[in-house]
């Protein structure tokens, strides 16, 4: 398994160890000794699972407020997906920062985001599956988003044309409108 650091704090990326035979393969997707050994500790108490049909589906930017924040271990099982994780964090000198990757079930590559960032996701291919662990349960009363195309953190989407929108996501608030409450 090999850990990766991003330009911002604490998001990491994560190559777990796959070991090929003539049968195909096997891989740990969690282990939880090995991974906080690598600065993951985490104690996950949710899965989530999301297929998204069309290509251009964008899910976020979303967040869940204290006391009910998430980390999350991201990684696509079908398709492929571009994650994005925004610093949410107004201390943090990578505050509105963003870092994007691209996943898929071949590379298996996993996003480790902690509680503090916004999360988003474009699909590049159709029926793209996500598959994550969150560290706090849903929360609907806790839900937060912010505008996909929020101007203030000015994310470069891989999109031809407009994205497949939620209701919820198409009227998100911008950066400028609201608070964080990191
Ligand atoms: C998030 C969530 C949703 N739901 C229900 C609520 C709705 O009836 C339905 C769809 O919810 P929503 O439109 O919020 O789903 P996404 O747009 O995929 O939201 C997620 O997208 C981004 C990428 C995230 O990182 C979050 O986990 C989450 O915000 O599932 C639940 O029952 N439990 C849950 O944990």
């Amino acid at each position: 398994m090999q850990v990766r650091q991003t330009p911002i704090d604490g998001l990491l990326m994560i190559e777990p160890a796959r070991f090929g035979d003539d049968r195909g393969w096997f891989e740990e997707t969690w282990n939880a000794q090995r991974y906080a050994a690598a600065g993951i500790g985490c104690d996950w108490v949710q899965d989530n699972h999301s297929m998204s049909s069309a290509v251009g589906t964008l899910r976020g930017l979303h967040y869940q407020k204290p006391p009910n924040a998430q980390a999350k271990l991201v990684r696509c099982t079908r398709g492929k997906i571009w994650d994005v994780a925004v610093d949410y964090r107004p201390q943090s000198p990578t505050y509105l920062k963003y870092f994007g990757i691209e996943l898929d079930p071949q590379s298996g590559t996993q996003l480790f985001i902690p509680s503090g960032f916004l999360h988003g996701f474009v699909t590049l291919e159709p029926n793209s599956e996500l598959q994550y662990k969150c560290s706090a349960p849903y929360a609907p009363e806790s839900d937060g988003a912010i505008r996909w195309n929020d101007p203030d953190i000015g994310i470069d989407w891989p999109l031809e044309g407009d994205p497949v929108l939620s209701a919820k996501d198409e009227a998100a608030p911008l950066t400028s409108d609201v608070a964080s409450p990191f």
